[in-house]
C-alpha cells in the first residue's frame, strides 16, 4: 500500500519508519519545520534512524496525491488548521487515520468531528490510539493498540492492512469512548507526574482506579460505552503514560510541580481545559480533571489541591 504520514515529530516519524517495512511511505513536514530539516540533513532524529526507502517532503499536495491512506500525527490543537489545507486539495476516496490524542479546546469537539467539519470531501476516517512509545517499539517490544472509526468497514480496512507482530491492532466499536479515553489518559498522566514530583508515587494506584472511573462517567454521559475507559485507549495506556520514563505528559506534570521548564508537547495540558468544559456541559463531576485544571491554570498548589480531593463527601466506589 502507498501511505503518507503528515507530521514529522516523535510519533509521526516513528509511524513512517514502522510502515516503511511493509509499505511505500512518504513523510511530510510543514515548510520550515526544524524536525524535517534535521531528518533531511541527518536521516535520523533523537529517537530513530530513517530507513533508506522512506521518502521525505514538505509539499502537501504531492504528499496527499502519493498515497491511498494518510496518517496524521500532529499536535491535536493544530488539526483544524491542517484539515483546512487538506480540504483545499483533491482527497476524495482516500482513508485518513488520526494517530493523535486530544480534544479541541475552543469547541470541546473530538478530533474526528473537527476533521469532518473541515474536510467535507468523501473520505474514510479512523483513529489509531493506545499504548506505545518509540523507544519501546524500536527495542522490538510489541504492544497492542486500537483502531476505531465512524464506519466499521474502515476500522476493518485499517486493522487488516496495518496490523503486525510488533503492533497488534484491535477493532474499536465506540468512537466516542475511544477518542475521549485516549485524550483523557494524557490528563491522568499529568496527574501521575505531579504525584511523582511531590513524592506521592504510591498514590498512583488509586489515581488509576479513580481516574478511569471519572472518565468512564464522562464517556457514558457523552453517549459512548463506559467500558472503553477500561480498554486500550485509556486504562491500557496508563503504563505508557502514568509510569513510563518516556511519557511527555508524565514528565510535564513532574516538572510542573517542581517549577521546572518542560519543552515537549504534553497534549493533556490543553485537553484538560476541554474536559472540564465537557464535564460542565454533560453534568459529570470530574474531580481529578478539575484539580489538574486548577493547578495548571488557577495557581492552586499541590498542597492545597490534594486535601480537597480527600475531603470530598463519601460515596460508593461505582456510584454515578
Ligand atoms: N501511542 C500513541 O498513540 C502516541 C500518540 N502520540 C500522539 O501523537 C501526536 C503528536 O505527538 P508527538 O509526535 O509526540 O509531538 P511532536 O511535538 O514531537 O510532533 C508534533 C508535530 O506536529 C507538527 N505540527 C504542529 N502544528 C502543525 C500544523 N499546523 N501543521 C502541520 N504540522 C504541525 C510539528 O511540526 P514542526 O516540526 O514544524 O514543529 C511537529 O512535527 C500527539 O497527539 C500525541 O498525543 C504521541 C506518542 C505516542
Ligand atoms: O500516547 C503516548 C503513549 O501511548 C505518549 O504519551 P506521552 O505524550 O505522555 O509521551
Amino acid at each position: 500500500m502507498k501511505l503518507t504520514v503528515l507530521g514529522c515529530g516523535r510519533w509521526g516519524t516513528f509511524l513512517a519508519c514502522y510502515h516503511s517495512a511493509r509499505n511505500e511511505v512518504m513523510l511530510w513536514g510543514r515548510p520550515g519545520s526544524r524536525a524535517m530539516a534535521q531528518l533531511k540533513a541527518e536521516r535520523k532524529n533523537s529517537y530513530i534512524e530513517l530507513p533508506e526507502q522512506l521518502q521525505l517532503t514538505e509539499d502537501l499536495a504531492g504528499a496527499l496525491e502519493f498515497a491511498e491512506a494518510v496518517i496524521i500525527s500532529i499536535s491535536a490543537q493544530q488539526l483544524r488548521d491542517l484539515a483546512k489545507k487538506i480540504q483545499a486539495l483533491p482527497v476524495a476516496g482516500k482513508t485518513f487515520i488520526l494517530c493523535m490524542k486530544g480534544i479541541e479546546v475552543e469547541s470541546g469537539k473530538r478530533l474526528t468531528q473537527v476533521f469532518r467539519e473541515e474536510v467535507t470531501q468523501p473520505v474514510r476516517l479512523a483513529v489509531w490510539v493506545g499504548p506505545g512509545h518509540v523507544q519501546d517499539f524500536s527495542a522490538g517490544i510489541p504492544n497492542c493498540m486500537v483502531v476505531d472509526s465512524d464506519e466499521p468497514e474502515t476500522t476493518d480496512y485499517v486493522v487488516e492492512n496495518l496490523s503486525s507482530d510488533l503492533i497488534r491492532l484491535y477493532k474499536g466499536r465506540d468512537l466516542i469512548g475511544t477518542e475521549v479515553g485516549a485524550a483523557a489518559k494524557n490528563v491522568i498522566g499529568i496527574a501521575a507526574g505531579m504525584l511523582d514530583g511531590i513524592g506521592y508515587s504510591s498514590l498512583k494506584g488509586a489515581l488509576m482506579a479513580r481516574g478511569a472511573r471519572e472518565i468512564a462517567r464522562l464517556i457514558r454521559a457523552m453517549g459512548g460505552n463506559e467500558l472503553s475507559a477500561y480498554g486500550l485507549c485509556h486504562l491500557g495506556d496508563y503504563e505508557a503514560t502514568l509510569f513510563s520514563a518516556h511519557s511527555h505528559n508524565r514528565q510535564f506534570g513532574e516538572s510542573f510541580v517542581k517549577g521546572e521548564h518542560f519543552d515537549h508537547l504534553a497534549e493533556g495540558a490543553p485537553t484538560v481545559k476541554a474536559l472540564v468544559k465537557l464535564g460542565e456541559e454533560y453534568g459529570v463531576d470530574l474531580p481529578i480533571c478539575k484539580t489538574i485544571y486548577s493547578m495548571l491554570y488557577e495557581g492552586c498548589s499541590a498542597k492545597e489541591a490534594l486535601p480537597r480531593l480527600f475531603q470530598r463527601t463519601v460515596k460508593g466506589e461505582f456510584d454515578y
